[in-house]
């Protein structure tokens, strides 16, 4: 058999197999159609999806209630964990998503040919998780600002472990204290002692929040001390995929359990005022360690955003050159000399990764 003559077979056998899914796909969309107007379906509501599976999702009522497996319709593709959705309920149990609401966020990720890849969406805040030990470098923390930045979701700071911090802690106090002068919130916690959670469940209030960090700054441990006892009581499957011992690596939605002054008369009022919601997975946690742009690094020092632009060459490097409206607010005192020297860093890290 001719090299040629192999690959027209093989071509054939492609075009059969992509013919077949079609049609399985028209088959699928056909009968969701008749069993829509048979009126199998109960009437459309709201839901989130809090997990996916291929083409099956698991998607928590709005109002309440047991999350529902369901199915998608045909033209429905791309669904994340943390997309708000206009489902049906069905009578074995089931269900399908008939449509998706509009995103106000979407966290995406490379894939191993470095095309993004939607990893969740309705995100409302990225905390960013560090710790007295390890200790913490400067230029990891702004790593995760700029990533977080870059996605245009709010990050949070979260300090864990304090009680590991020094009397005097000097350093580190220092360095929290000039985050906070750029306007982002800082959250002291730690997982030692039963009070003082109460901040970062307040923070967490009414919100979808990621952790990220490096391992070992007790992201798992804070997670745990979040959610309810039964989501605890899951076990196994739960605590395995969160730990990410688990193979698959998809993201999974779990409801926050609700702060101690909410909880005082047992019932969370109605609507927006939720106990807050979190998302995690292996790939979420590394998140802030994805490839960036030099633009989107400069750009995600927020301090440096007023003068960006001000430079006498439109494509200053922000090195030596005359003119450059950095260098004169690093001078000036307006950018910290560790938060420029930081950014150099990474500017530096990602040639020497292309080069
Ligand atoms: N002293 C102290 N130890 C803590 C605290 N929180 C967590 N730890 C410990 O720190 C270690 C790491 O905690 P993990 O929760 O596994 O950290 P992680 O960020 O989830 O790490 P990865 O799963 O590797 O991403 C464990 O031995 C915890 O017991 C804390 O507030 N104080
Ligand atoms: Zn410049």
């Amino acid at each position: 058999m001719s090299k040629r003559k192999l690959s027209r077979q093989q071509r054939w056998r492609i075009e059969k197999t992509q013919a077949e899914r079609a049609k399985r796909a028209r088959q699928r969309d056909t009968t969701d159609t008749e069993r829509l107007a048979a009126g199998e379906y109960g009437p459309e509501q709201p839901g989130r999806v809090i997990a996916h599976f291929g083409r099956s999702l698991e998607v928590a009522p709005a109002h309440g209630g047991q999350a529902v497996r369901c199915h998608l319709r045909a033209n429905l593709d791309g669904l994340v964990t943390g997309d708000h959705v206009i489902w049906r309920a069905g009578e074995d149990g089931s269900g399908v998503v008939v449509a998706r609401e509009p995103r106000h966020s979407l966290l995406q990720r490379p894939d191993p040919r470095g095309r993004l890849k939607p990893v969740a969406a309705g995100i409302d805040q990225i905390l960013i998780v560090f710790a007295v030990e390890p200790e913490p470098h400067a230029n990891l923390i702004d790593r995760y600002l700029v990533a977080a930045e870059a996605t245009g979701i709010a990050p949070v700071l979260v300090l864990n472990k304090v009680d590991l911090l020094p009397a005097e802690g000097g350093e580190l106090r220092a360095l929290l204290d000039r985050y906070a002068g750029l306007g982002y919130p800082v959250i002291t916690t730690t997982t030692a002692r039963d009070t003082g959670l109460d901040a970062l469940l307040d923070q967490l209030h009414g919100r979808t929040s990621v952790f990220v960090g490096q391992s070992g700054v007790g992201k798992s441990s804070l997670i745990d001390r979040l959610l309810p006892e039964e989501d605890l009581r899951i076990g196994d499957l739960s605590t395995d995929s969160r730990k990410g011992t688990h193979t698959t690596t998809t993201a999974r939605l779990y409801r926050l359990r609700q702060s101690p002054a909410a909880d005082a008369d047992g019932a969370q009022p109605e609507g927006t005022d939720s106990p807050g919601e979190l998302i995690d997975s292996p790939g979420i946690r590394e998140f802030g360690l994805t490839h960036l742009s030099a633009d989107q690094v400069a750009d995600g020092f927020i301090e440096f955003r007023d003068h960006l632009g001000h430079c006498r060459f439109r494509d200053c490097r922000h090195r030596a050159e005359p003119g450059c409206a950095l260098l004169a607010a690093v001078e000036s005192g307006d950018i910290h000399a560790d938060r420029f020297a930081s950014y150099r860093r990474i500017v530096d890290s990602l040639e020497n990764h292309q080069g």
